[in-house]
């Protein structure tokens, strides 16, 4: 439904992302995942027809999106960062408008806009002046007036963006709820928003994608989904340095104690070491650190989590091509 291939856009000099490639398939919920500046409102504006690529191409619904601009625009619906709204406007008016700019015909225009009323959950609020709205109201009818023309595609970036946390589960339970009929991308610098609403993953750091897969094999197959939680005695930044030289070790950060079910002790250190695929790295964690002369207080073992991998892939040069495209297929193991 939706294909890019090796797009690459140049802000003057200033190369802001790089052969990016990855596709979304019908019904398919992909998370565009990435930390702040890596490219993803410009990947997501060239995807909308908004901005030119320097080069490559992207396709929605077998149309491309610069030579064939108008049909592209009538198959997806957008939601910018900030979404394009007129205050003055009733929400009911605003998407009848929408509607009619997008296309839709005079017959249809009232039952469309009632379908994206209700599918938004903003009935109550038909006749509402969009200023007196609140943030997360404004939000929905930023989804509504994506998806009143009913378009195959839709495009999010950032839903949510500024709401609060009753606001965030409404907008991704609203997201949710759009998959399986919709095909949808939505980029986002939050973890657990692509863990809780996505069903792929593209990771993408400075400009480039370094890894598409589910959640579930990013982390088993980075990962080989296994890692230990580490309570010791002595300065935390030593530790990490001399476990982070332990062969099998990928990833070794403090764990936050206020807040978790750590308790604050005097001198302690609470740290989360995450192995390399397919290595053990145990014994030699604990041997190591008593070697180096910090109390070992526990050590368990724990599952990878995509922040994790998030931390690997976005903090670390490393060779990823292993992990690209390689989903395990439809009843294979992971
Ligand atoms: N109009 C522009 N002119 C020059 N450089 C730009 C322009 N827009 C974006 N950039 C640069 O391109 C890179 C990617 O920016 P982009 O906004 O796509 O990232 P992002 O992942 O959406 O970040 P954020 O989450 O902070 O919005 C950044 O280095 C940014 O400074």
């Amino acid at each position: 439904m939706i294909e890019v291939e090796h797009l690459s856009k140049i802000y003057g000099s200033t190369p802001a992302i790089t052969d990016v490639t990855f596709n979304v398939e019908p019904g398919e919920i992909l998370g565009f995942l990435g930390p702040n500046g890596a490219g993803k409102t410009t990947t997501m504006r060239i995807l909308a027809g908004y901005l030119p690529a320097t080069k490559g191409t992207a396709k929605i619904a077998g149309f491309d999106v610069h030579e064939n601009s108008l049909a592209v625009r009538q198959r997806i619906g957008y939601l910018p960062e900030t979404p394009p709204l007129y205050p003055d406007m009733t929400v009911e008016g605003f998407l009848h408008f929408v509607a009619r700019i997008k296309g839709v015909s005079a017959g249809d225009r009232n039952h469309k806009v009632t379908a994206a009323i209700a599918r938004c959950n903003l009935e109550d609020k038909r006749k509402v002046l969009i200023r007196k709205l609140s943030k997360g109201y404004r939000q929905r009818v930023g989804i509504a007036q994506a998806i009143v023309h009913d378009p195959p595609a839709i495009i999010l970036d950032e839903p949510t963006v500024g709401l609060d946390p009753r606001q965030i589960i409404d907008v991704r339970n609203l997201i949710k709820s759009l998959a399986g009929t919709h095909t949808i991308i939505l980029s986002t610098h939050i973890l657990p928003e692509v863990s809780m609403t996505c069903s792929r993953v593209a990771i993408i750091n400075r400009g480039k994608v370094v890894a598409t897969n589910t959640p579930e094999n990013l982390m088993t197959q980075l990962t080989g989904g296994s890692g230990y939680e580490l309570e010791i005695e002595g300065e935390a930044s030593l530790a990490k340095q001399v476990l982070q030289n332990i062969s099998g070790v990928s990833l070794v950060e403090s764990i936050p104690t206020s807040g978790s079910h750590h308790p604050v002790s005097a001198n302690r250190a609470y740290l989360r070491v995450i192995s390399q695929p397919g290595s053990e790295p145990g014994k030699d964690i604990a041997a190591t650190i008593v070697r180096a002369g910090f109390a070992l207080y526990e050590m368990r073992r724990v599952s990878a989590t995509l922040e994790d991998v998030f931390l690997q892939l976005t903090t670390e040069e490393k060779n990823l091509e292993s992990i690209q495209d390689s989903a395990p297929k439809e009843g294979e193991a992971a």
